[in-house]
């Protein structure tokens, strides 16, 4: 997601990337004009406006703490995430704007509205969210399938989840509503990180301005 969001960023004229951070540095500190910081080197970045994290759970607490240090914003994609971290999140909403999202595509956020509806207009039905992903994924199941879960809920069902890691899947969620005799499937396929970094490049150029808060991508997508 890193080399997505550092491409993508170089075709925007709105947007300059002031720092790459990763766990290591490459040999060569400064890459197409943007220099790289190890995570011991966070808090050696140059000013910003907005952060974008695409990183592991344990990532987290230091650019929170740098964002909220700082009085900037912070975007996050990073799934897996405890209870607690979503909680830190709300709680630094009260000084810095914040957006995290277990998905970015536009897509997702549709089938996310279509699976709320579909439960709550088939009471009683079984509900099955089967998440594919690519063999380095570490996290199980996916954000997307935690986050559409919710939305099955909300529209009154109750999900179970099932996972299958393979080969190089980019991210595929499928939710499946069973009757008696029928059955609906409603499938989002990713075959494109970019459209993940797209997004998050998007609502970063427009949370920059906006007062400190929780912000979810359909308040940032106008
Ligand atoms: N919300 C969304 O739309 C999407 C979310 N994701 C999520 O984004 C996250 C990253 O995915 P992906 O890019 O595939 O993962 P990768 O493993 O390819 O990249 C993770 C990056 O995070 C860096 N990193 C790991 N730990 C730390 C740390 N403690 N501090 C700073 N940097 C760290 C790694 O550095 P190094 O290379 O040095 O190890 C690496 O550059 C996952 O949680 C994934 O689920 C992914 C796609 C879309
Ligand atoms: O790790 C990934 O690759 C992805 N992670 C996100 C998730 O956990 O839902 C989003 C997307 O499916 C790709």
């Amino acid at each position: 997601m890193g080399q997505a969001l550092l491409r993508l960023a170089g075709e925007r004229e709105d947007i300059a990337v002031v720092a790459a951070v990763a766990r290591s540095t490459p040999a060569q500190r400064v890459v197409d004009g943007v220099p790289h910081f190890s995570a011991a080197e966070l808090v050696s970045v140059p000013e910003f406006d907005v952060a974008i994290d695409f990183s592991l759970p344990q990532g987290m607490a230091p650019l929170l703490a740098l964002c909220e240090a700082r009085g900037c914003g912070l975007i996050s994609g990073t799934t897996g995430l405890e209870p607690e971290q979503h909680a830190a999140l709300d709680a630094a909403a009260a000084r810095i704007p914040v957006l995290w999202a277990s998905n970015f595509s536009l897509g997702v956020a549709v089938l996310d509205d279509l699976v709320r509806r579909a439960a709550a207009a088939l009471p009683g039905w079984d509900c099955d969210i089967v998440e594919s992903h690519h063999v380095h994924k570490k996290d199980a199941p996916s954000g997307t399938a935690l986050t559409l879960g919710e939305a099955a809920r909300a529209g009154g069902a109750e999900p179970r989840y099932a996972a299958l890691r393979a080969g190089d899947i980019v991210g595929e969620h499928m939710v499946q509503f069973t009757g008696l005799g029928e059955r609906i499937e409603l499938a989002h396929r990713a075959t494109s990180r970019d459209i993940f970094a797209r997004g998050a490049l998007h609502v970063a150029a427009r949370l920059r301005d906006r007062p400190a808060g929780r912000y979810r991508v359909a308040d940032l997508l106008s």
